[in-house]
């Protein structure tokens, strides 16, 4: 609903989008599924010429590189086949395991061509992968694959940004003449003696990397097991920052974390029922959402530490004008490398009061609690249709890990400076540092969960009552009040 109201008001005044996807092992997150995450992300109902997406590979691995370079084949089909027919989910993975039938309202040949396209190209990928090597006829075909050329592993190279689509490019355009999204892939430099900071960091290279290609307002950022399910996403976000009474005020919208392989019984509780249907929502009211890492849109500005004032403007057309005066060449990727080296942080504010904070393993919660102790507020959004589906834990082992490190990484803050009571005192509602408690204090929550667990199931074992007896000799002489108190 919203979004039809928001469309025609803006119309061609819609902000620049830079979109931030993470990737660390091409074991774990095999490159095939990343580029879907990508396409589906390339393919959101926006307009192109105002997207970007950028890919961080932590993993520095030449078969995720040859993915998106695959990808960028294969977006020239998917984007027009998504745009024409309303496909949704706009992951050609998810699409595709719906069906192994031509669905409606695509013909069946153009269905079974495109689904064709798709089979053979994450066969190449995943052969290249299987075999330890990518065929030299490939390489051949972009610069890219020579940043290869030498001995290089996840944790010692040089800095690699390769602009894959430029979307000021006259000849980036798909199948039927239609611009394409920007797509730039960045793999930030490693050396074995320099702290690389995870996916803070990772964070905080695609903020400046992007800054000197297409520098958009807005940031959006997901895990690359994180599709898109909702063409609309950006769209419906653009609500919350374009609001003339409200807008100026939101620093960030947050979506929930869903995922689409919980099992039918989810026994492991990853389908965070609790936090996405009452906890967020409660929140929202009081200040906002915590930023939860991914599936969350920010005003570019923000992360980079801007304090909020009642008159604060925005300048929406940020990246929109360079991408008309400026066309992206070589030396601009030599400057975004320059941007992405181990020594670049050095003596600079990056990680503390700049870009995503480090020291933390929910580096996220603790980036958005400064934000609202700046003086924003936040917005947590839950539509109907899912806007992501991720990959959630699937085995007890991978639950209690990702649990220990989101326990503990919020309970760390809890114990350190930048518990909400202490940096949010007089910054923040008393409302909002407790609902931060909430995460907080997950980790000594456990001891109370663990004797609601065990103390009552004892007492069932041993027949013994949970709770002192009940008088009840006096109620016994009125019947009908005894009544009363076993209902
Ligand atoms: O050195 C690293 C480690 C991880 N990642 C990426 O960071 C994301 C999250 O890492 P993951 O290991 O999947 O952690 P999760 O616990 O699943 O992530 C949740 O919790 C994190 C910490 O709060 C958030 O950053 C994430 O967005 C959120 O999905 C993934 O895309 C990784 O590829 C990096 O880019 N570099
Ligand atoms: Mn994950």
């Amino acid at each position: 609903m919203v979004i039809n109201i928001s469309f025609p008001r803006h119309g061609e005044m819609l902000p620049c989008v830079d979109i931030f996807v993470c990737t660390a092992d091409p074991r774990s997150e095999p490159p095939s599924l990343v580029i879907s995450t990508i396409l589906s992300l390339m393919a959101y109902d926006y307009p192109a010429e105002k997207l970007s997406v950028y890919l961080s590979d932590d993993g520095g691995s030449i078969f995720t590189f040859y993915a998106m370079w695959e990808a960028t084949s294969f977006a020239k089909h998917w984007i027009p086949f998504c745009k024409r027919y309303n496909i949704e989910p706009r992951s050609p993975a998810a699409y595709f395991s719906e069906s192994d039938e031509p669905q409606e309202p695509c013909t069946p040949k153009e269905w079974s061509f495109i689904k064709d396209m798709y089979d053979e190209m994450t066969e190449r990928i995943d052969s290249a992968i299987m075999s330890d090597k990518i065929p030299e006829e490939i390489k051949t075909n972009h610069k890219g694959f020579c940043e290869w050329n030498l001995e290089i592993n996840s944790k010692d190279h040089q800095s690699i940004v390769e602009i894959l689509v430029d979307g000021k490019d006259q000849n980036a355009v798909d199948n039927e003449g239609n611009v394409l999204p920007t797509l730039v892939y960045m793999a930030r430099e490693k050396r074995p003696h320099h702290n690389h900071n995870f996916k803070a960091r990772a964070m905080n290279a695609l903020i400046r990397v992007s800054s000197v290609i297409s520098n958009s307002p807005i940031i959006m950022n997901v895990d690359c097991d994180m599709y898109s399910n909702n063409k609309d996403t950006i769209r419906d976000s653009m609500c919350f920052f374009l609001d003339e009474e409200m807008g100026h005020k939101n620093g960030f919208v947050q979506y929930p974390q869903n995922y689409n392989n919980i099992t039918k019984n989810n026994i492991y509780g990853n389908s965070l029922q609790a936090i996405k249907k009452v906890e967020m929502g409660g929140l929202d009211s009081v200040g906002g959402p915590l930023y939860i890492g991914t599936g969350c849109f920010h005003r570019r500005e923000i992360l980079c530490g801007m304090i909020f004032t009642k008159d604060y403007k925005v300048d929406w057309n940020g990246g929109a004008k360079d991408k008309i005066q400026e066309s992206i060449v070589y030396n601009i990727e030599e400057k975004a490398k320059s941007l992405t080296t181990c020594t670049y942080e050095y003596d600079t504010q990056w990680g503390n009061e700049i870009g995503v904070k480090y020291g933390c393993p929910v580096e996220d919660v603790i980036t958005g609690l400064a934000i609202h102790c700046r003086g924003w507020e936040s917005v947590y959004y839950n539509p109907i249709r899912p806007a992501f589906l991720g990959v959630a834990p699937a085995t007890l082992s991978q639950t209690l890990l990702q649990t220990k490190r989101w326990s503990e990484g919020n309970f760390t803050i809890f114990l350190s400076k930048y518990c909400p009571f202490l940096s949010g005192h007089g910054k923040i509602k008393l409302r909002h540092q407790m609902g931060y408690c909430i995460y907080a204090l997950w980790a000594p929550n456990s001891l109370a969960t663990l004797y609601y667990v065990i103390i009552p199931s004892l007492n069932l074992i041993k027949s013994s009552p949970l709770f002192p007896e009940v008088m009840v000799h006096n109620t016994m002489e009125n019947p009908s009040q005894f009544n009363m108190f076993c209902i």
